[in-house]
C-alpha cells in the first residue's frame, strides 16, 4: 500500500484526545479547540477564564506545547459567553496562561466562525460575528462571497493610553522612557532605537531581550488598573516600533513580545488598537485616518483606524478597527498517551 493510500486513523490507544483547527494570521498560529475539552464552569467569560487557569491549565500546556506545540503556539477555547448579543465566547491561551485579548485570533475566529456555522445566516458583503472576549465585546466583519469567507475587520473593546513617558528603570538598560497604552490587554510602547535595535532587522533574539526587559521593569514599577475588572489590569507585552507614529501612508513596524518571551508574528491586533490609542491620544492620527502597522517579525500588515470617540471609566478612549486576513493550516487530532513520559509536554527556551 502506497502512503497515498493509507487512512488517516491512529492505532488503538489510550487517553485523552483534543481535536483542533489550525489556522494563522499574518504567520501567528492560532489552534482552535473543536473537541476534547471538559466544560469550562464559570458564569461569565472573565470567570471560565479563571477557571481554566486553575482547574484546566494541564490542556494549555497539551496543546501549546511540545512536543505538539511550540515555544511560541497560541490558542482559542471557545465557551459560552453570558452576553445574549454574542455569537460565542473565547478564551485565548500561550506560552503561559491566558491572555485578555487577541487580535489576530478574532480575525481567525471571524472565519473561523462563518464556515463552521457559529452563526446563523452568513451574509453578502460582511457576515457579522460578535466574539465575546474576556475584555469585552469585540464585533468581528467577515467578507462573505459565494460561500467563501475572507477579509477580517473588527471593532475591539474602547482602547485608551494608560499614561505617557513613564520612565522605569531597565535591567542592563538604565533609564527608559514608555508608554503605556490598552487595547483589550496593557502593553509598553518603545521605539526600537532606544536600544540601538531595529524591529525589521535586528535579531529577534535580541529584539526579545530588550522587550522582556522592559516588561519586567514595568511590571515591578508601574501599577495598572483597569475600570471594569481587576483581572484586566495587568502588562500582557512590550511592542517595540520603529518609531513612525505620525500619520502616513507608508507603514510602520512593530514586534511584539507578550506572554513569557513568546514572539508575535503578526502585527498583533490588541497592539495595532492599544497603538492607535496612543497615537490619537497624542494627536498624530485623526479618527478614520488608516494605518497600515507591519510585523517586524514576518512583514505581514494588518490595517488600523480610530472610528469613534469614547470612555471607558475615567479614560478617554476610542473604538479601533483593525483588519487582516487569516488561512487555515490544517486538522489535527492530538491524544495523550499515559505512558508516554513527556506527555504533559515541555518548553525549550
Ligand atoms: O493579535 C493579537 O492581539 C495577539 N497576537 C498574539 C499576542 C496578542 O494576543
Amino acid at each position: 500500500m502506497s502512503s497515498s493510500e493509507m487512512e488517516l486513523q491512529l492505532p488503538p490507544h489510550e487517553g485523552v484526545e483534543l481535536s483542533v483547527v489550525d489556522m494563522h494570521t499574518g504567520g501567528e498560529p492560532l489552534r482552535i479547540v473543536v473537541a476534547g475539552y471538559p466544560e469550562v464552569r464559570g458564569d461569565s467569560v472573565l470567570s471560565k477564564r479563571r477557571y481554566a487557569r486553575e482547574h484546566l491549565d494541564h490542556l494549555r500546556k497539551v496543546l501549546m506545547f511540545e512536543p505538539r506545540g511550540h515555544y511560541d503556539m497560541y490558542g482559542a477555547l471557545i465557551v459560552d459567553s453570558e452576553t445574549p448579543e454574542a455569537d460565542l465566547g473565547v478564551l485565548f491561551m500561550h506560552n503561559e496562561g491566558y491572555s485578555t485579548m487577541c487580535g489576530h485570533a478574532v480575525i481567525a475566529l471571524g472565519r473561523f466562525a462563518v464556515d463552521y456555522k457559529l452563526v446563523k445566516e452568513p451574509r453578502s458583503p460582511e457576515t457579522q460575528v460578535n466574539i465575546h472576549c474576556p475584555c469585552g465585546l469585540v464585533k468581528a466583519f467577515v467578507e462573505y462571497s459565494a460561500g467563501k469567507t475572507g477579509a477580517v475587520r473588527f471593532l475591539s473593546v474602547p482602547a485608551f493610553a494608560f499614561a505617557t513617558d513613564v520612565t522605569v528603570t531597565v535591567e542592563g538598560f538604565g533609564e527608559v522612557t514608555v508608554d503605556i497604552s490598552y487595547g483589550g490587554a496593557f502593553y509598553a510602547f518603545v521605539d526600537a532605537e532606544r536600544f540601538g535595535l531595529d524591529v525589521k532587522q535586528s535579531r529577534t533574539r535580541v529584539l526579545v531581550d530588550a522587550a522582556t526587559a522592559v516588561t519586567r521593569a514595568v511590571k515591578s514599577q508601574v501599577k495598572l488598573h483597569h475600570p471594569v475588572s481587576d483581572d484586566l489590569a495587568f502588562l500582557y507585552g512590550t511592542i517595540l516600533t520603529d518609531g513612525r507614529d505620525q500619520f502616513s501612508p507608508e507603514p510602520t513596524a512593530n514586534i511584539c513580545v507578550f506572554a513569557e518571551a513568546q514572539v508575535d508574528r503578526s502585527p498583533t491586533g490588541s497592539g495595532v488598537t492599544a497603538r492607535v490609542a496612543l497615537q490619537y491620544h497624542k494627536g498624530l492620527i485623526q479618527l478614520n485616518q488608516t494605518r497600515t502597522f507591519q510585523s517586524g517579525a514576518t512583514g505581514s500588515q494588518f490595517t488600523g483606524k480610530a472610528v469613534e470617540e469614547t470612555r471607558c471609566g475615567d479614560f478617554r478612549a476610542v473604538v479601533v478597527e483593525v483588519a487582516g486576513r487569516a488561512f487555515y493550516t490544517g486538522v489535527s487530532r492530538f491524544v495523550q498517551e499515559p505512558q508516554d513520559e513527556l506527555t504533559h509536554g515541555f518548553l525549550l527556551k
